[in-house]
Order: structure tokens, then C-alpha cells, then sequence
């Protein structure tokens, strides 16, 4: 098997109809997506849903049942071939991160580095140790280092031998508390397009696929429901799965009544229609807490059920006539009491509709 040419670039990872499982039972079925030169991709999806077990396929820990992985126009996997993973090129950076405890920042930055001439892995290593912030801390070793500190020697590790592509398996952020993962978040995604890196990350928090990637895959049991970027899963989710696994979202029963237009509780609601539904179908409507905004010149009402202080705004859980309850927001200074009725009004840019169950 030809070896992938290293220290180039990846310029495309795509997957075709991928199936793999355990014990000939699929868990991942027919996974397709690509994942361009320098883009951060992610796998999202709640637990079990198989997004490690892709990766793993990717990393070539796992062999297809069915399909095709290439990178860069070379077949990796198939149910016939299956490049070795040490010959992939492929870095992978694993849930817990391992760094050898007997060796110093600088040796375990260099452990993939060996078949390099000494002085230029030694010059890659200081360079990566400033790259993570770490400059310095080369001769110490793991435990003398924070959590934080030793997920960016563990990045620096996976990235030091140039990877065509980087996987991360809900790393480098598992363990570290809420703060530390806000700060470090926002820095590997720019150290990996410093390096001009493609990666894939897994992860089943969505703030998380957001702050990082350029292109979500968006998981449910085995199945890729939609891969676009975080503004399209959130604004044009093409299944229902998508609409309400990601972001607060309700579906409000609705009548279509023009190109443009729905009947529902709150009046009659225009946007952009996307689904292409025949007049008088019966549609959910997704509604976000932002589409909803309390508004007291309106005629619709609805009766406040619970309510969350947000500093700048209130989120209201707020009961319509129908029965149906749905987020409302409001500006701080309209602070109602649970049990009051508030009036509504509905902002949407373009409507979001699946046929009514
Ligand atoms: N080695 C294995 N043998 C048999 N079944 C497995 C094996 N590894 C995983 N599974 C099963 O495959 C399914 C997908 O698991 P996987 O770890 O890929 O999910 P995940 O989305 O990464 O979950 P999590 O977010 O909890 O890590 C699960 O039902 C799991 O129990």
C-alpha cells in the first residue's frame, strides 16, 4: 500500500456511504460529508450516536462495512483496502491525553518527531511550545503542569509531525472546568489555522461545535442528518432531529396560507418559505426564544408559566391559548410576573416547517 505523502496539506477528506459496527451491526450507516483544505469540522451528537466510532473508522481503528474514506483523492478505507493508521498521516488527540509521564514537555512534544534530523525537531518543538503559549515550560514535566497546560502540550504533540488531518475525540476540552474551556477553545481553533490545519472534532456540545468549527455534522443513531456551517444547522435545520437538538426551539402548529406566509396562534407570520408546502398544509413551525418577543401593542397574548433572568433580557415560558407553551424574549426592564399575561409577537427572517405530526 502506497504510503500518503506527508508535510503536504490535506486538500480533501471525503466520506462516501460509510457504514461501520461491531459484531456486523452498524452503528454508523451511510455517512457522507467532506471536509475541505484548513477547515475545523465537527461531529455532533448526543451520546452513542457514533461520532467516536466514526472517528475512528477515519483514524483507521475501525474497517467499513460499507463505503469509502479518501483523502486527497486516495482511497484510505473501503471494505477492500485499509491503509494502516500509522501511514494515513492522520494526528489524533485522544479523550484522555496521555502524556507520558517519565518524559519532559519538550520529549513528549518530540515523540513523534524521531525519523527527524535532531536540530529540526528541536527547532519545530520551541516553535510549537510558543505556538500553545508555553514557552518555557520545556524541560518540566507533566504533573509540575495545570489542565489547561497540558491539553496544549498534548495539541502540540498530535500537531508536531504536520498531520494531514487532526482528530479530536471530545478533547481538548474533557475535564476542565467551564471557564478553562471558554478560554481554550477560541485559542486551539486559532493555533490550528495558524498552522493551516484540517481537523475533525467530536463533540456533543454545541457551544463547543460552534466556537470551533466551520462545518458541523449533525448526528443522530448512526445517521448524518445535515453537515453545514453552525449559521445553517441553527437557521435552516433540514430535519426535525436538527431543529430541536440544536438551540431552544418549538414547534408551533400552523396553517400555510400563502408563498410566504403561515396562520398560527400568534396571527398570521411571513418570511422566506423554504419547504415548498401546498396552501392549507398543516405545518409545525419552529420558533426560536428570539423569533418570539414580548410586545404589548399585540393582540396575541399568552399567560407566563416560568421565567429566567438573563442580565440583559428575560427568557419567558410563556402558554398560549391553544394550550401550546414556547419561549418568549424580552428586554430586561419588562420584568413580568409568572401567571401574568404578556402580549406576542413573532419576528422571523424565513420560515422553518415540517408537516405536522
Ligand atoms: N467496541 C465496541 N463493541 C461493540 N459496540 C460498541 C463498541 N464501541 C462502541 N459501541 C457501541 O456503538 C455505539 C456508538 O458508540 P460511539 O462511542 O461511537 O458513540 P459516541 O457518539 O461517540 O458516544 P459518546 O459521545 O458517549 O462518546 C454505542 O451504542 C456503543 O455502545
Amino acid at each position: 500500500m502506497t504510503l500518503l505523502s506527508s508535510h503536504s496539506m490535506l486538500k480533501e477528506l471525503k466520506l462516501t456511504n460509510v457504514s461501520v459496527g461491531y459484531d456486523g451491526n452498524a452503528v454508523v450507516k451511510n455517512a457522507s460529508f467532506q471536509l475541505m483544505e484548513g477547515q475545523i469540522g465537527c461531529l455532533l451528537g448526543p451520546s452513542g450516536c457514533g461520532k467516536s466510532t466514526l472517528l475512528r473508522a477515519i483514524a483507521g481503528f475501525e474497517s467499513l462495512m460499507m463505503g469509502e474514506i479518501c483523502v486527497d483523492d486516495q482511497v484510505i478505507s473501503s471494505q477492500t483496502i485499509s491503509v494502516n493508521p500509522e501511514h494515513r498521516h492522520i494526528g489524533m488527540v485522544f479523550q484522555d491525553i496521555a502524556l507520558f509521564p517519565h518524559l519532559t514537555i519538550a520529549q513528549n512534544i518530540a515523540f513523534g518527531l524521531s525519523a527527524w534530523p535532531k536540530e529540526v525537531a528541536q527547532q519545530r518543538v520551541m516553535y510549537l511550545l510558543d505556538l500553545v503559549g508555553l514557552t518555557g515550560f520545556h524541560a518540566r514535566y507533566p504533573h509540575s503542569l495545570s489542565g489547561g497546560q497540558q491539553q496544549r502540550v498534548a495539541l502540540a504533540r498530535a500537531i508536531a509531525p504536520k498531520p494531514k488531518l487532526l482528530l479530536m475525540d471530545e478533547v481538548p476540552f474533557s475535564g476542565l472546568d467551564a471557564k478553562l474551556r471558554e478560554e481554550l477553545v477560541p485559542d486551539i481553533r486559532a493555533i490550528l489555522q495558524h498552522e493551516k490545519m484540517s481537523a475533525l472534532l467530536v463533540t456533543h456540545d454545541q457551544m463547543e461545535a460552534f466556537a470551533m468549527a466551520d462545518q458541523v455534522s449533525v448526528m443522530d443513531a448512526g445517521v448524518i442528518h445535515q453537515t453545514g456551517s453552525p449559521y445553517q444547522i441553527y437557521h435552516r435545520p433540514e430535519t426535525r432531529f436538527v431543529a430541536s437538538f440544536i438551540g431552544h426551539g418549538d414547534f408551533l402548529p400552523a396553517t400555510v396560507c400563502g408563498p410566504d406566509c403561515v396562520h398560527s396562534d400568534l396571527g398570521n407570520i411571513r418570511g422566506e418559505l423554504h419547504h415548498g408546502f401546498a396552501d392549507h398544509a398543516l405545518v409545525d413551525l419552529l420558533v426560536r426564544p428570539d423569533d418570539i418577543l414580548h410586545d404589548d401593542d399585540s393582540e396575541f397574548v399568552g399567560v407566563i408559566v416560568s421565567k429566567w433572568f438573563r442580565g440583559s433580557h428575560f427568557l419567558y415560558r410563556v402558554k398560549l391559548s391553544s394550550g401550546k407553551v414556547v419561549y418568549c424574549f424580552a428586554s430586561s426592564h419588562h420584568n413580568h410576573a409568572v401567571g401574568q399575561e404578556i402580549g406576542l409577537s413573532v419576528h422571523l427572517d424565513h420560515l422553518v416547517m415540517f408537516q405536522r405530526q
